[in-house]
C-alpha cells in the first residue's frame, strides 16, 4: 500500500451515496477508505472490476485507494472516521456486530437523512444512545447533493453539521475537492431534522405531480414546507438558524424540485395511483421519506405544531388515504 495513505476512513452502505462519498474521499491524496457493503455480489464485482453494478455503476473506484471489506468490523478497523451511509431503516441490523468499545475514539459521521424507525430517533442521538459516543465527536453530511451529480463532477456544496466545530471543521476538509465543497456549520440537530423533513416534502411534492397539479401548486407548497419545518425545528430546538441556507433551503428545494430525486419518484408513484408495497418494489432505492413521515408525525403528539403537508403524506401513506382528497383537504391549510 502506497506510504502516503495515512488516513483510514470506514465507509459503512452500499448504495448510491456510499459510492459517491467514495469517490470524494478517494480525492484525498492521503486516505485509504475502508469500505463495508452489505452485498456480497457487490463487493466480488468491485475487487475485480472497480465499479460498484448496482449504484453509480460509472463510478472508477480504484483499488489502491479502496479497500472493500466483507466484514463491519475489519472496514472500522484502525479508521479515525466511521461514515454511515445505510438508509435509518436499515441501519441496527449491520451495526449489531458492533460495540461501544469498538467505536471508543472514533469519529462518527452520519450521511442518514432518516429518523430510527419504532424509537423515532435521529441518527446522532441513537448512536450516542447504543454506543455511548459522544455528540461532539460526531457530525452529519448534509446540503442539496444528489450522488447522481457528484458522480457527474457537477459543482456541489455539502454542510458538515456538529455540535463540535473542530469535528465539522475537519471534516469539511475531507469533503472538499475539484467539484465538492463542503462547510461547516454547529447546528447539529436543526440540519439532521431539517434534512429529514425535506424527503416527506419531497414525497408531498411527487404525490401532488403524480395527481397532476402544477408548478404552481407545488412552488406554494414548497413555501409553506419551510414554514412547517421552522415551526417544528424550533418547537424541538429552538436556537437562531438561518433556515434560507443551503443546508436547509437549499436541500428542500433539490429534493422537491430534482428528477433525481428518490422521495419525490416515490411520491409521484403514489400520486398516480401505486400502493406503497408496488412503489417500493419499484423502486431500487429507498424514500427516507417513507419512514420519516411516520417518525416526525409520531413526534408531533408530543409537540403538536401545525404540520398539514407531514399530516397529509402521513395518511396517504399510512392510514391508506386517497391522495387526490388528501391534497383537496391540504389546499385549504396552503398561503
Ligand atoms: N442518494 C443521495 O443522493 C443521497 C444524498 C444525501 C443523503 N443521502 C442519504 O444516504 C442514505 C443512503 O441512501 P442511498 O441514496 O445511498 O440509498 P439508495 O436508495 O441508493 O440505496 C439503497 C440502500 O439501501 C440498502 N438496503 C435496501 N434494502 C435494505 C435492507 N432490507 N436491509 C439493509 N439495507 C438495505 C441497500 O443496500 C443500499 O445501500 C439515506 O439516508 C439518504 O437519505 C442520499
Ligand atoms: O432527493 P432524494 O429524495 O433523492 O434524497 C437524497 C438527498 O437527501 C438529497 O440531498
Amino acid at each position: 500500500m502506497n506510504q502516503t495513505l495515512t488516513e483510514k476512513i470506514a465507509v459503512i452502505g452500499g448504495g448510491s451515496w456510499a459510492t459517491a462519498l467514495v469517490k470524494i474521499l478517494c480525492e484525498q491524496p492521503h486516505i485509504q477508505v475502508r469500505w463495508w457493503l452489505r452485498s456480497a455480489e457487490d463487493i466480488a464485482h468491485i475487487r475485480t472490476y472497480h465499479h460498484n453494478p448496482s449504484y453509480l455503476s460509472d463510478v472508477y473506484l480504484s483499488p489502491k485507494k479502496v479497500k472493500v471489506c466483507d466484514k463491519i468490523k475489519e472496514a472500522i478497523k484502525g479508521a479515525q472516521y466511521v461514515v454511515l451511509a445505510i438508509p435509518a431503516a436499515f441501519i441496527e441490523e449491520p451495526l449489531r456486530e458492533l460495540s461501544p468499545e469498538l467505536l471508543k475514539g472514533k469519529r462518527i459521521v452520519s450521511a442518514i437523512k432518516g429518523m430510527v424507525p419504532h424509537k423515532n430517533k435521529l441518527v446522532t442521538d441513537w448512536i450516542e444512545e447504543t454506543y455511548g459516543i459522544p455528540l461532539d465527536d460526531m457530525c452529519v453530511i448534509a446540503g442539496p447533493c444528489h450522488a447522481e451529480e457528484v458522480a457527474l463532477e457537477k459543482q456541489s456544496y455539502l454542510t458538515i453539521a456538529s455540535t463540535n466545530l473542530a469535528c465539522s471543521e475537519d471534516f469539511s476538509k475531507l469533503m472538499t475537492c475539484r467539484y465538492v465543497t463542503a462547510n461547516p456549520l454547529t447546528d447539529l440537530y436543526g440540519v439532521e431534522y431539517a434534512a429529514v423533513m425535506k424527503n416527506i416534502v419531497a414525497l408531498a411534492c411527487g404525490i401532488t405531480h403524480g395527481i397532476g397539479y402544477g408548478d404552481n401548486f407545488q412552488a406554494v407548497m414548497v413555501a409553506n414546507a419551510m414554514q412547517e419545518i421552522r415551526r417544528f425545528v424550533t418547537a424541538v430546538d429552538p436556537r437562531e438558524r438561518d433556515l434560507s441556507s443551503s443546508a436547509y433551503l437549499g436541500d428542500l428545494l433539490v429534493t422537491a424540485y430534482s428528477q433525481f430525486s428518490r422521495n419525490r419518484l416515490f411520491g409521484n408513484m403514489i400520486g398516480r395511483g401505486y400502493s406503497v408495497k408496488a412503489a417500493q418494489l419499484e423502486m431500487k432505492m429507498i424514500a427516507e421519506g417513507y419512514y420519516a413521515a411516520k417518525s416526525i408525525f409520531t413526534m408531533n403528539e408530543k409537540y403538536q405544531v401545525s404540520m398539514p403537508i407531514t399530516e397529509a403524506v402521513y395518511r396517504i401513506l399510512y392510514e391508506g388515504a386517497a391522495p387526490a382528497f388528501v391534497m383537496e383537504q391540504l389546499k385549504k391549510h396552503l398561503k
